[in-house]
This record gives C-alpha cells, sequence and structure tokens, in this order.
C-alpha cells in the first residue's frame, strides 16, 4: 500500500512577477516617463496577479502565496510595511493622500528624486537580483502600513482563493538593513524589539481578514550567524507565536543550508518550516534528521530547484520527499525558492530543439513537476508513472546528447597545466613592459567598457531580429556608434578607450550567443533590479569558441584613434554566474571550458593588436558561497578560471579587471592572486574605502577604484572627484593608481555621462598638478 498523507499540498513560495510580455516593465517605466497614471499602473498591477493567481490554481497548486508580487522590490516593500523611510524621500513626497503620491514616495526610495539619493542596492544572497538595503538607525521608528499584503490577499479571496501571504523575516529584515550614518555600537538588529510588535500586529491583521497561514522568510539564516543571533531567532518566534489571533506561521529558508539555526527553528512554537533541500541545502535533510525530525510542523519541502532551469530528477525527489515523509508532521512539494529567478516559459520558446526543450523546467514548467510530486507523494508512484517514464527518458536523452559531452572540449581542458595559470614574468617585468609599450600619464583616466545603451541602438537590434534591418545596415549602424564613443572620449580627453559595446544586448548573453555549448532564449526574461530585466543564457553542454567573437570590434575601434582601446571580455566566473549553469558536473569544470574559449579569444585580441585586454569579472564577489566552509574550494576555481582565461598573454599586454558591488573584504587575497595587472572596482559609495584595503591586504598591481557612482545620474563635481582622488592617493601609491567611474555607463545618459567624464578628466589634471 501507498504510504498516503492527505494532508500534503503542492505550493511555491512565489512566482515571476512580470508577466509573459514584460507588462509591469513597461506599465512602470511608461508611469515614470508620464505616459499612463496611477490609476493604470495599479490596474496592470492587479491584473497580472489575477492572471498568475488563476494560472497557479489550474496548475493545480493548492496553496496559493500572497504579497510575492511587488513594484519594486520586496525588501523594499517590507520598510514600507513597517514604515521604515528616510526622512529624505518623506520630504521629497510629503503628500501621500492619492494612490500616486503613494507610489512616488515608494519609486523615489527606489529611484532618489533630485535631491533625494535612493536607498542603497545591493544583490539579493548569492542572486543575481537586487534588493534595496533599508536604512535604518537608533532613533528609527516604525509604524505599520499592512495595506499591500492585506489587500492583495482580500483581492484573491475574492477570487475564491485562501493565498499564504509570504513576508521577509523580521531577523533577516534587520540583518540586510543598514545605518548610513554609522553610529557607533549600534547595528539595526537592535531595532529587533521594536519591530516584533509591528509584526504582531501584522499578523492579527491577517488573521482578521481570515489567513490560516504566514511564510516569513528568513535566509539570512543560512548564513553564518553567530550563537548570539539565533538566540534573537529563538526569542522573535517564540513572541511571535505567543500572539493567540494569529494565522499559523511557516518560518522559510533557501539558497542554503540552516546549519544551526536548524535546532533553533525546529524547537520553536512556529507551525511550519520551509527548507530548500537541492545543492548545498541538500544537507538539510541530515541535520533534520540529526534533531529528530519536526514531528509537530508542517515541513515544506523545497526538492524542485527554483534558480535553475533543468528538469528535476523526479524519482530521485520523491525519494527524498519519502525520506522527509518520516521526518515531519506533514510534507508539502514545493521548490527551493520563488520562482521569481527563473524565466517564466518554455513553451514560449519556439526556436530551441524541442529534445533540449524537454530537458528544461522554467517557473510555470515546475509548477507541474510540483503538482506532480505531490501526487506521487499522496497517491503513491504508480500514480504518476507516465510522467516519471516521461522525465526519465528526458533525463536520459540529456545525459547521452553529443551536445552535452564534446570529447575535443574534454581533452583541452585535461590537458591544461599549473603553468596555463600564471603569467611568464611577475607583475615587476610586466609592468616595465607596458609602460614602454603604453606611455600613459600618471593616474592614467579609462572608463569600464559600456556607454549608454540608447533606445536607438536597441530598436536597431530589434529591427535586425524582425528582419527589417539586414546584418549588413546593423554593422553600421554599430560602427557608427563605435566611432561617435572614440571621438567623445577623444573629445573629453580620456588616456585609454572603449569601443562602448553597442552591439551587445548584454555583457553575458551577446557571448553566449556565440559560444558552442550556450543556449539562449527568446523570451527568458528574470528580474535582475526594479524594471531591468537579462535573458540568461543556458550553459547546456561542453563550451568552445567557433570563431573570434569580438576583434573586429576591437580593432575597428582601435583602427580610429592613436589611444589605446582595451578589448572588453567577460570572465569565466561571471559567465557562469549570470547564466544557468550545467547542473551535471561540477561549476569549476564548466568554468575551464568558458576560460579556454575566452583564453583563446584574449590572444587573438593581442595578436591583433589590442595593447590592453579587460576581462570583467563582477560576479566574483556575488557568488561567493553563502557559508564560509564551502568559500575556499569556490575560490581555488574561479581564480584559476581567470588566470587560465588571461594568463597567456605576453609581458607587455595589460590585463585589466573589473568589479563592480562592494564589499571586497572577503575576497582581497583572491583578486591578488588573480594576478590582473590593473582592477578597476567600485568605490565611489563606500568613499574610497577599498583603496585602504588593498594597502593593508598588501595588493602588489595597479587599481582604479571608481570616482562615480554610476547607479545614479547625479553628476559629482570636480571637487568631488577631487576629493575621492585626494583619498585614494593618501591611502595608495599615487603610480599604481587610474582613475574611472564605479561601472558601464549603459543605463546612464549622455547628458550625465559627458558632464561627469569632462568632471573627471578636469579632477584628474588638477591632482596631477598638485599631488
Ligand atoms: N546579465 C547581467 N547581469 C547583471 C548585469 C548585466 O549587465 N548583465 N549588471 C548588473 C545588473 N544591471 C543591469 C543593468 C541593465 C539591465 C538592462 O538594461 N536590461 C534591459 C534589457 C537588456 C537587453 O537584453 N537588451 C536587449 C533586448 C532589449 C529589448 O527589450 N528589446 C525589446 C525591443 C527593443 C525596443 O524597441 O526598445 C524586445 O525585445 O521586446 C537588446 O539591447 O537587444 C532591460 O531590462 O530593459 C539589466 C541589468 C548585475 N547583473
Ligand atoms: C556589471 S560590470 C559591467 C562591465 C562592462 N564592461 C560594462 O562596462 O558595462
Ligand atoms: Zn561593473
Amino acid at each position: 500500500m501507498p504510504q498516503t498523507t492527505p494532508t500534503s499540498r503542492a505550493t511555491v513560495h512565489g512566482y515571476p512577477r512580470q508577466g509573459a510580455q514584460r507588462q509591469l516593465k513597461k506599465a512602470i517605466e511608461s508611469y515614470w516617463a508620464g505616459r499612463v497614471d496611477a490609476d493604470s499602473l495599479l490596474t496592470t498591477g492587479k491584473e497580472l496577479r489575477r492572471h498568475n493567481l488563476r494560472e497557479l490554481r489550474d496548475a493545480g497548486i493548492e496553496e496559493i502565496p500572497g504579497n510575492y508580487f511587488s513594484f519594486y522590490d520586496h525588501v523594499l516593500d517590507t520598510a514600507w510595511l513597517l514604515g521604515a523611510i528616510p526622512e529624505r524621500h518623506l520630504a521629497a513626497v510629503p503628500d501621500i493622500a492619492s494612490p500616486a503620491g503613494k507610489l512616488d514616495r515608494y519609486f523615489a526610495m527606489a529611484r532618489g528624486t533630485a535631491d533625494a539619493p535612493p536607498l542603497e542596492m545591493t544583490k539579493w544572497f548569492d542572486t543575481n537580483y537586487h534588493y534595496l538595503v533599508p536604512e535604518l538607525g537608533p532613533d528609527t521608528r516604525f509604524a505599520l502600513d499592512a495595506s499591500k499584503p492585506l489587500e492583495e490577499f482580500t483581492e484573491a479571496l475574492e477570487q475564491g482563493v485562501t493565498t499564504r501571504p509570504v513576508l521577509v523575516g523580521p531577523i533577516t529584515f534587520l540583518l540586510l538593513a543598514k545605518d548610513p550614518a554609522g553610529t557607533d555600537g549600534f547595528r539595526p538588529l537592535d531595532l529587533l524589539d521594536k519591530v516584533v510588535p509591528l509584526y504582531t500586529d501584522l499578523l492579527r491583521q491577517l488573521h482578521e481578514a481570515g489567513a490560516e497561514w504566514v511564510q516569513l522568510d528568513e535566509p539570512a539564516l543560512v548564513t553564518d550567524q553567530p550563537a548570539e543571533v539565533l538566540d534573537k531567532v529563538a526569542d522573535t518566534y517564540a513572541t511571535l507565536a505567543a500572539e493567540t489571533a494569529r494565522p499559523k506561521i511557516l518560518v522559510a529558508s533557501y539558497f542554503d543550508r540552516l546549519g544551526d539555526a536548524l535546532p533553533v527553528l525546529a524547537s520553536s512554537p512556529v507551525e511550519g518550516l520551509a527548507l530548500d533541500f537541492t545543492n548545498a541545502a541538500s544537507a538539510n535533510l541530515d541535520a533534520l534528521a540529526a534533531v529528530g525530525g519536526i514531528p509537530d510542523k508542517r515541513l515544506v519541502a523545497g526538492v524542485v530547484n527554483g534558480r535553475n532551469i533543468w528538469a528535476a530528477d523526479l524519482a530521485a525527489a520523491l525519494s527524498t520527499l519519502g525520506t522527509l515523509l518520516g521526518l515531519a508532521g506533514s510534507v508539502d512539494v514545493s521548490a527551493s525558492c520563488s520562482l521569481l529567478h527563473v524565466p517564466l516559459d518554455v513553451t514560449l520558446e519556439t526556436d530551441l530543439d524541442p529534445e533540449v526543450a524537454g530537458w528544461l523546467s522554467f517557473a510555470r514548467q515546475k509548477l507541474d513537476e510540483i503538482v506532480t510530486l505531490r501526487r506521487g507523494l499522496t497517491e503513491g508512484r504508480g500514480a504518476i508513472g507516465n510522467v516519471l517514464h516521461i522525465n526519465e527518458s528526458r533525463l536520459a536523452s540529456r545525459a547521452s546528447s553529443p551536445i552535452v559531452r564534446v570529447p575535443a572540449v574534454r581533452d583541452r581542458v585535461a590537458a591544461v597545466t599549473d603553468a596555463d595559470l600564471h603569467r611568464t614574468s611577475q607583475y615587476g617585468k610586466r609592468r616595465q613592459a607596458q609602460q614602454g609599450r603604453l606611455h600613459l600619464p600618471e593616474l592614467p583616466t579609462t572608463t569600464i567598457g559600456s556607454f549608454p545603451q540608447t533606445t536607438d541602438l536597441r530598436k536597431a537590434r530589434a529591427a535586425l531580429r524582425k528582419g527589417e534591418l539586414d546584418q549588413a545596415a546593423y554593422q553600421d549602424a554599430m560602427r557608427a556608434e563605435v566611432r561617435a564613443v572614440i571621438a567623445e572620449q577623444e573629445r573629453i580627453g580620456l588616456d585609454v578607450l572603449v569601443h562602448g559595446e553597442p552591439e551587445r544586448n548584454d555583457m553575458v548573453q551577446y557571448f553566449g550567443e556565440q559560444l558552442t555549448g550556450f543556449l539562449a532564449t527568446q523570451h527568458g526574461w528574470v528580474q535582475s533590479y526594479g524594471t531591468r530585466y537579462v535573458r540568461p543564457p543556458l550553459i547546456a553542454g561542453d563550451v568552445s569558441r567557433p570563431t573570434p567573437m569580438t576583434v573586429e570590434w576591437a580593432t575597428y575601434a582601435q583602427s580610429l584613434t592613436e589611444r589605446p582601446v582595451k578589448g572588453m571580455l567577460t570572465g569565466p566566473v561571471t559567465m557562469l554566474a549570470w547564466s544557468f549553469v550545467r547542473d551535471d558536473q561540477p561549476e569549476g569544470d564548466t568554468a575551464r571550458q568558458v576560460a579556454l574559449a575566452l583564453r583563446d579569444e584574449v590572444l587573438d585580441l593581442e595578436a591583433a593588436g589590442i595593447a590592453i585586454i579587460q576581462v570583467d569579472e563582477p560576479a566574483l564577489r556575488e557568488t561567493l558561497p553563502l557559508r564560509t566552509t564551502d568559500r575556499a574550494a569556490y575560490l581555488d576555481w574561479a581564480v584559476a578560471s581567470f588566470q587560465l582565461s588571461t594568463a597567456g598573454v605576453r609581458d607587455d599586454t595589460q590585463i585589466h579587471t573589473h568589479m563592480c558591488y562592494a564589499e571586497f573584504g572577503d575576497v582581497l587575497q583572491a583578486i591578488i592572486d588573480m594576478d590582473a595587472d590593473v582592477i578597476s572596482l567600485e568605490a565611489a559609495r563606500s568613499n574610497m574605502a577599498i583603496v585602504a584595503d588593498l594597502a593593508l591586504a598588501g595588493y602588489p598591481n595597479e587599481a582604479g577604484p571608481g570616482v562615480w557612482d554610476i547607479h545614479s545620474p547625479r553628476v559629482p563635481s570636480v571637487e568631488e572627484v577631487v576629493g575621492h582622488l585626494r583619498t585614494a592617493v593618501g591611502a595608495f601609491p599615487a603610480d599604481r593608481l587610474w582613475v574611472n567611474p564605479d561601472c558601464g555607463l549603459k543605463t546612464r545618459g549622455y547628458p550625465e555621462v559627458r558632464a561627469t567624464l569632462t568632471n573627471l578628466v578636469e579632477a584628474t589634471g588638477q591632482v596631477r598638478a598638485r599631488p
């Protein structure tokens, strides 16, 4: 007899918010541009939520999440919920009586206004999604505004569905927040006692509205936390559970294992836990057994990977679920995390080989997997025999496909030796050779690569796709842009130029489209931040480079000027991090394949006379495993793959790399080991703190701390840039410093780019003249 657990349900933590045609992006951007009013935007939001609710219900999802929708970001929504709104944003939009007022204040926090800079934005754990960092100080006063979760709950109820509202939990909210003033001895977590009563109040209000369950997300608990924080977790959930008029509480964790937080939550009085059982988080299974299970609790089992796009191994997932049945009061089937991080629907992909499409599972397909597994769990394998059979044959087709394993690529990787990872000479000798070739002034000025991606550029690309523009006309348009970008930089007086990357839809997608082993999607949009989306390529098979990818663009740009133009590539770690990576071999193996393909490109650029080659690694820091014990192994392959891609060049070829997104403290040694001749880093927002860190760590090569925060259209004055440069020069040898913005300029407009780069060059002149 199959074991039956009648209470088992199919559920998810969240679903893509944007709609199949990215309607949400378009509606919000239209609102910002003044083309539609607040009511129209609110209506679009409502329609998308209603549509998603039907989609989830029709797919067979038995408990549907609520409050996962957002006009910008769910952490920002939580700050709003708790009334943690900085003074400057209150002042910028003082009147919120109307719907437009509310939206405008909300968007002011997200994007800033002329006088009020936005909240800082940073990566959501180890994903490519960005959240807005709540600003909390010792004097922050909270005030609950539960209207969003309540209204969305009621809205679903009107459609006949009792949703489970999903909210960022109090511990994670406070751990993600920052005190912009850096008040001595204060941490946002000190505000816990002020915040917990608001959550209690919120629980009461949701209960009154009819909510049976509420989900509080605590992903911060999958990062290492001291005992003192874990004690606060225990206290917090004991306090919340002590409220009698409340929904049942489900505490959710994802992206890694709970570790020491697992026994704490297991023995807390909350009614349910949601755990991730994929990848490194699969250690949750043994840990759960070790605490004797949670027989009095509901377990929401994340057995379907919510972050990757491969069809699940249903038989394996079912066997995990079977084991879990013995470890919890009830077992529900879910994805490991919100489906926010994957594209919407494989069936929209008409260009994919149908065999390959069968290997894939986007958000919509994951719903089917979850529902199937729930049936298998409650009705037995026999009930889903057909689906298991099809799944098995699809997995087999993937495992044996010739695109997955290419012997020549594997042989080449196997032949890599340690010598391939190191430049011929030490930095000192290379520096002399490079100076002899480049003749750069002290404090050379440069940019990070991209210039504004104008509407015209995107329109040209869209026209090419639709066949309205032929390849030759498209190339002409892009070349014209390269000419304009080079001329612009010469006029401004920069020392090392870039071609501006006009031909790239995205720095990862562009290379993915040219490398064998990568697959592109047409509609696979995933939210990166706010209304900005990316279409991550899929790494399905062994990677190689059939032909040069950037050499023509680089040599064309170089032919237009006497000044050096940097070759511009995306590094192996970032190519993996911002793609959906194959799950059938260690990531380090995939990274080496990508590195060899890039190494070919680097050597071709060198042979074509390009003297400076930049290999960007902005994702190196964010991909750092969440648990510190896993980090060394990651850094080993990450650094080695960067070295493999770059170390083949001559002494007089200068290798640059670039990293944005601050918090480099954990990777300083890796930065040294990468041995790029020059690294440009984000620094403007942290007032050049990284420069002192590099000096302290003994970083021996050259560095360009960013002097312009490109995330904002604000133009820094000459004095401000001079100030940054003097700080840098005071902390690091001036003869090893470069001057550049924090990151590429693709999201910026020409007016602020011209103004800022002019100021940057002027400021550099002043500091050179009077160091
Ligand atoms: N992969 C990746 N991850 C990253 C970054 C990154 O650069 N790449 N940077 C950080 C995040 N920053 C980001 C910055 C900008 C955008 C961004 O601008 N995205 C664009 C899409 C970029 C793109 O793929 N553009 C394509 C397609 C553009 C498009 O939408 N075309 C329309 C039609 C074109 C038109 O008429 O305007 C369509 O296909 O429907 C192109 O240029 O060809 C957007 O959401 O609008 C995304 C992330 C961290 N993570
Ligand atoms: C997110 S890092 C961006 C680096 C790239 N070269 C650019 O300038 O856009
Ligand atoms: Zn960058």
